[in-house]
């Protein structure tokens, strides 16, 4: 009997950016439907919108009628919200928000309920979607809230992982963002899934200085020195293959991040601006540390693409096969690991 293919749940994100193109764009390719069954959680009506605005004739979906019962053969869509949605491409507005977290809130349910396998999510406007429903600052927050555990922002590619200690939160609060405890959690989190996640029996990791040249010796904050210099050393101690810290404004550049298997970087414009500059058509962005496998592409809603047939959906395409894998990798019998 042929093994069951995963059924990767995918949201829309938000349905005025560029989401529902890079998701149509991505399934049109007919080898990912060999490898997964995809169930949409949305509107045909946005889906059909869309489909006929790109001039995309070889992507066919089934509309689902029953909770669950998802056909392995087509794309399933899920309708989450009325039809009666307007749809206006590159215009922020509440209600697409409120859209988007309805269909979100669906499919973590679901997947909650082991009718899916992973999620896929399409990008989300966080201002638009903010709310009382939604006062989170991303699907990253709102999925470990949903979801419970410690997780960790990894952007991944073929050649690149990039985790954070903190994410969306103000410049101002980052410096006491970093803690100790904070650094230790997510080393643990990144260590954890580039063995079961990834595959990788000893996982080499840098970490990055807070402070311009890694504080220079303490002579520019005393960060480097008093928290991330003992968190590296005490890893170490533990027989941790973990390195640093290392000044980060050259540390991309020399191609040093070539010599590890993921790098830890103290914030999201640290970490995420060398990643997009590298791998931005490849990159994900992964979820890990949580019970379940979340995968989405780097980018946001680009507002001023959507609508205009100019969105690469590369980058959508790679989170589907990644949740797949990382699926795939969290089901195997275990090796060493
Ligand atoms: N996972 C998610 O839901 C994410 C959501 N966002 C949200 O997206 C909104 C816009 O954020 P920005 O910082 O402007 O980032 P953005 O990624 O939407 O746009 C940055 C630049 O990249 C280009 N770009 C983005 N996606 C592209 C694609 N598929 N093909 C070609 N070019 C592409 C855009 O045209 C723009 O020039 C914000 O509301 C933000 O919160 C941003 C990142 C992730
Ligand atoms: N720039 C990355 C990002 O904003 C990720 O957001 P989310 O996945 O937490 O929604």
């Amino acid at each position: 009997m042929q093994p069951q293919k995963p059924r990767i749940g995918i949201t829309l994100g938000d349905l005025n950016g560029v989401g529902p193109e890079v998701v149509i764009k991505a399934l049109a390719d007919n080898r990912l439907l060999a490898m997964i069954t995809p169930v949409i959680y949305g509107s045909a009506k946005v889906i059909s919108f869309y489909k006929k605005q790109l001039n995309i004739e070889e992507f066919n979906y089934t509309q689902v009628r029953n909770k669950g019962q998802y056909a392995p053969k087509s794309i399933n869509v899920v309708n989450c919200w009325e039809d009666n949605l307007e749809i206006n491409p590159g215009k922020a507005s509440k209600e697409s928000g409120k859209a988007a977290f309805i269909a979100l809130k669906q499919a973590c349910e679901e997947l909650k309920e082991g009718l899916i396998d992973a999620l896929v999510t399409a990008p989300i406007d966080k201002h638009s979607i903010h709310s009382d429903d939604f006062p989170f600052k991303g699907h990253t927050e709102y999925l470990t809230q949903f979801f419970g555990g410690e997780s960790l922002m990894f952007m991944v590619s073929d050649t690149l992982r990039v985790g954070l200690v903190t994410e969306h939160i103000p410049v101002r609060e980052i410096a006491t963002a970093v803690t100790k405890e904070r650094i230790e959690a997510k080393l643990k989190v990144m260590d954890h899934s580039l063995r079961n996640d990834f595959g990788i029996n000893k996982p080499r990791i840098a970490v990055l200085g807070l402070n311009p040249h890694a504080g220079d010796g303490g002579l520019i904050g005393q960060e480097d020195e008093q928290l991330i210099k003992p968190v590296v050393s005490d890893q170490k101690n533990k027989g941790k293959l973990v390195y640093g810290p290392f000044a980060s404004d050259g540390f991309f550049a020399t191609g040093s991040h070539m010599k590890y298997d993921a790098v830890l970087a103290m914030y999201h414009d640290q970490g995420l601006l060398p990643f997009k500059t590298l791998a931005f058509e490849e990159g994900v962005n992964f979820t890990a540390g949580l019970p379940i496998v979340r995968t989405s592409p780097d980018h946001g809603t680009a507002y001023n693409l959507a609508g205009k047939n100019q969105a690469n959906e590369s980058s959508m395409r790679e989170a589907v096969y990644r949740a797949a894998d990382i699926f795939k990798s969290r089901n195997e019998p275990s090796t060493e690991k």
